[in-house]
């Protein structure tokens, strides 16, 4: 992709979007954005000063009173417009998305996909969003119970998903009545300001939907310090989550978090292994291992464990690691340095406390941000993958012996996103299910992600839910009328 064919991508924005208009930084600053499998520099942003941030509050402020004021019906409409442009503009979004997070473009695609029924979802719930009435104490007396929106909101959203961490916030937020501040990562802006672009085309009022950049904590700190704020809805590690539920503390700001996993994946002796292997791929190595619901460790049952391990293996010789613009490519390269270091440290780690290599090259980060997919097994609980997320390309494997064991092995983290696991016995399926301290568990299903479903975690992993119609509920206020008999 040539800057200038770059340049000739009408949704190539290099600037934010607040109310309506195209804004660079007061100052001039600007942060540099580059391409995973290059490094090459291809764009810039503004890193907006916190008087911007708080102008882009007022605005957000001035907007909610007029959208929430908007019918449902209204609103829905416009939802389903942005989910139309989305869509119309797959393949410019998806081009966008490879170059600043580098993703192969067919995922991409995928992810656009993704974000787009968000939007559509959440225009569908934008109408049921209902209240109730309550018998009263005395006679005569109705107790009402409206469900309003918060108000102002914002949203922090990571790099690995670029544009469905936006609308899976945005698209609940504004079906719910409320205005949006979003401040995309660093690393891919341009995926957030395509999103502006046709928010804007789609008949969004100014205001209502905004996209600002900068310094991650300057703006963290202005968007929480403010009293307007009503909501923060966070996707990213869990040492940052942790970080800003405390400085929304200052005005009891409601927080949703969605943060790191380390998702068991358990084969029980009983599982299908080809269907375990299918369900293991598409888990692991989906975004090459960048989410936060990827199995972070494999428990597989002593008595299938070589052929689970065999199967894997061959299953990942499949995998085909380059640019994400090639053709046929399945694995690119990681977001950056950091996120290569932190495979690498794992690799080791795990190899220096017993740990097995099975196949793949050994992870020396001489090859950029690019990292073989590779396989080890004896893995132990003292292992520093069993208790930080790696993200990325590592298939780590654990043999276990009992079904108990399994569950204490797979619930010994301080997360609890996702978890998964294989078996053909149903009894067992319900016994596990129950048993697995995590928001979602995939059972016999390696493809858990669903815009009707209720995302989120327990423990370290987060607070909340996103999608479905809890997510849409997280963005309004209960409040209820005691309507005395007159
Ligand atoms: N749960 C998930 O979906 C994700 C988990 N992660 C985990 O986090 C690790 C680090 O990845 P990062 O992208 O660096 O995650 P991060 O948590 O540092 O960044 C996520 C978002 O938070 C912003 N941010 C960072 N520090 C902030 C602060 N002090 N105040 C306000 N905003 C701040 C970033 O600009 C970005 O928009 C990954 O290796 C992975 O383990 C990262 C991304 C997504
Ligand atoms: O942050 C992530 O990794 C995503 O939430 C995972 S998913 O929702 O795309 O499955």
């Amino acid at each position: 992709m040539s800057l200038s064919r770059l340049s000739s991508l009408r949704l190539f924005r290099q600037q934010c979007h607040v109310g309506g208009t195209w804004v660079d930084a007061e100052d001039g600053s600007t942060i540099e954005v580059d391409n995973p499998a290059s490094g090459e520099v291809f764009g810039r942003i503004p890193s907006l000063t916190a008087a911007q941030v708080e102008a882009a509050i007022d605005t957000a402020q001035s907007a909610f009173i007029d959208w929430r004021a908007r019918t449902a019906q209204q609103r829905a409409d416009m939802l389903l417009r942005w989910h139309d442009l989305v869509l119309a503009n797959r393949e410019d979004i998806a081009i966008l998305m490879t170059l600043e997070q580098g993703k192969p473009l067919a995922e991409a695609q995928g992810e656009v996909d993704y974000a787009a029924s968000f939007l559509r979802w959440f225009a569908e719930e934008a109408r049921r969003v209902y209240g109730e009435t309550i018998p009263g104490a005395k006679p005569g007396q109705q107790i009402v119970v409206l469900r309003q929106p918060v108000g102002v909101t914002s949203a922090i959203t990571p790099w690995n998903f670029p544009a469905a961490m936006i609308t899976r916030k945005a698209g609940a937020a504004l079906a719910a009545g409320c205005s949006m501040i979003v401040k995309p990562a660093e690393a891919t802006p341009y995926t957030a300001l395509a999103l502006a672009v046709l928010a804007e085309e789609a008949g969004l009022p100014p205001g209502v939907f905004n996209v600002i950049t900068g310094e991650a904590k300057l703006i963290g700190q202005v968007l929480t310090a403010s009293p307007v704020v009503r909501k923060l809805s966070f996707t990213g590690s869990t040492a940052v989550g942790r970080q800003l539920m405390a400085q929304c503390a200052e005005h009891i700001q409601k927080v949703s978090l969605e943060l790191g996993g380390n998702a068991p994946f358990i084969v029980f002796e009983d599982a299908d292994l080809d269907r375990a292997v299918e369900g293991a791929m598409a888990s692991k190595f989906r975004n090459t291992g960048q989410t936060c619901v990827c199995a972070n460790r494999f428990l597989v049952q002593r008595s299938v464990h070589e052929a689970f391990v065999d199967k894997l293996a061959a299953a990942m010789a499949k995998l085909r690691l380059g640019n994400g613009f090639e053709p046929g490519v399945t694995q690119a390269p990681l977001i950056n340095q950091a996120a290569v270091r932190k495979v690498q440290q794992h690799y080791r780690d795990a190899l220096d406390k017993g740990a097995r290599h099975v196949s793949g090259a050994v992870p020396d980060g001489a090859q950029g941000n690019f990292v073989e997919p590779v396989l080890i097994t004896e893995v132990n609980p003292g292992m520093q993958l069993c208790h930080e997320e790696t993200f990325g390309p590592l298939a780590a494997v654990m043999p276990f012996d009992t079904e108990q064991q399994a569950i204490e092995l797979a619930n010994a983290t301080p997360y609890g996103l996702a978890a998964y696991f294989y078996s053909r016995d149903v009894h067992r399926c319900w016994r596990v299910a129950e048993a697995l301290e995590a928001g979602i568990v995939g059972v016999n299903e390696g493809a858990i992600s669903n815009p009707a479903a209720p995302f989120g975690g327990v423990k370290a992993s987060g607070l909340g839910r996103e999608g479905s119609r809890h997510g849409l509920e997280e963005y309004t206020e209960l409040k209820y009328l005691c309507m005395g008999a007159g």
